[in-house]
């Protein structure tokens, strides 16, 4: 096992589950709660000039506070490596989970879906666009919650969410047709057209658009022509139409989509999101955390209000909530003390 200093005494290292191009996800245990986390490691050198995707990532995660989009607790940075220390999600990917069950019932899928609209409706709303949406950047928690992940991609357009992005990225597969064609597009109409892929991949089990040739691939998304199979009732084929929409301005809206009847059907209430970018304060929890560190409650609460999210203090404050909010005692090892 690979012994990282800059982890010593605040998180010990478990299995790797995943690794990708530059990095590897290890499961690893918060050491003050007991908390399993996942950390997200990256190489610096291998990161090259994917350099500033991470510093994005970490900008938009430390903002972002949303019950489904996956939380980051703790960064820490060294001279060769990058740790990001995130929520574990230990559902796995949902690609996985449709492969498993080959599709998901119209019920399931609205249940999952309607997760990814909430998410990327508080996104849009503060401006900004995933633009890498794709059932791999989607996981599950052990409730089988919806968690979105990488926002390595994401931007914030200086301008607003509103103003033009012209950079290529993310996966052709999920990719809007006017991104394919690099004319200048809008972040909030291309995450629409891959959650429509992501709609479609959920209710049919494969992928509307899907070919081993690029050429086909980007032919087949520019017709905007996809198989309808049998079992999707008319209420879903409505809406997916109306998310793979060729032209943008033709697109379904993240607004209308919250409210549209495929995604109310069995529900009370159209989705919706709670503008939050900023933690609430819980006295149970800066409490538990004062006993140990013996700094008033209303000090640490100062102090993590002023940090910039991403240090042991708010990692174990975050954590501690979450345990709370799980109906879970509250504890903290006194070997915590010396860290925050
Ligand atoms: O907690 C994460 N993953 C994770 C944790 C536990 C388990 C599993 C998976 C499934 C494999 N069986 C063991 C249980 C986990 C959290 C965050 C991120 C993450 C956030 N931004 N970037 C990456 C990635 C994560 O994983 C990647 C992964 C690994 C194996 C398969 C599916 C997914």
């Amino acid at each position: 096992m690979v012994r990282y200093a800059a982890l010593k005494g605040l998180y010990d290292l478990e299995k790797t589950i995943g690794s990708g191009g530059f990095a590897k996800v290890k499961l690893a245990t918060h050491i003050a709660t007991g908390e399993k986390v996942a950390i997200k490691i990256m190489d610096k050198i291998s990161l090259g000039d994917d350099l500033p995707r991470v510093k994005l990532e970490v900008q938009a995660l430390k903002t972002l506070l949303h019950q489904h989009i996956c939380r980051l607790y703790q960064v820490i940075e060294t001279d060769g490596h990058y740790f990001m220390v995130i929520e574990y999600c230990s559902g796995g990917e949902l690609f996985d989970h449709i492969v498993e069950k080959n599709r998901l019932s119209e019920t399931e899928s609205r249940k999952f879906f309607r997760q990814i609209v909430s998410a990327v409706a508080y996104l849009h709303s503060l401006g900004y666009a995933h633009r890498d949406l794709k059932p791999e950047n989607v996981l599950l928690d052990r409730e089988e919650n919806l968690k979105l992940i990488d926002f390595g991609l994401c931007a914030k357009p200086k301008n607003g969410i509103d103003s033009h992005l012209q950079t290529s990225c993310g996966s052709p597969t999920y990719a809007a047709p006017e991104l394919i064609l690099g004319k200048k597009y809008l972040g909030s109409e291309v995450d629409i057209w891959s959650m429509g892929v992501l709609l479609y991949a959920l209710l049919c089990g494969f992928l509307p658009f899907d070919d081993n040739s690029i050429e086909n691939l980007y032919r087949k998304i520019l017709s905007g022509k996809y198989a309808e199979p049998s079992w999707l009732s008319t209420s879903s084929k409505r809406l997916i139409r109306a998310m793979l929409q060729i032209d943008p301005k033709k697109r379904i809206t993240i607004q209308e989509l919250c409210n549209h009847p495929w995604i109310t059907a069995g529900f009370l209430n159209p989705v919706s999101f709670v503008h939050k970018t900023n933690f609430e304060k819980d006295d149970d929890v800066l409490s538990t955390m004062s006993a140990i560190c013996g700094e008033h409650a209303s000090d640490i609460w100062r102090k993590l209000v002023k940090s910039d999210r991403t240090d042991y203090r708010t990692a174990t404050y975050l954590l501690l909530l979450d345990r709370k909010l799980r109906g879970l005692s509250l504890r903290i090892s006194s070997s915590a003390k010396s860290h925050f």
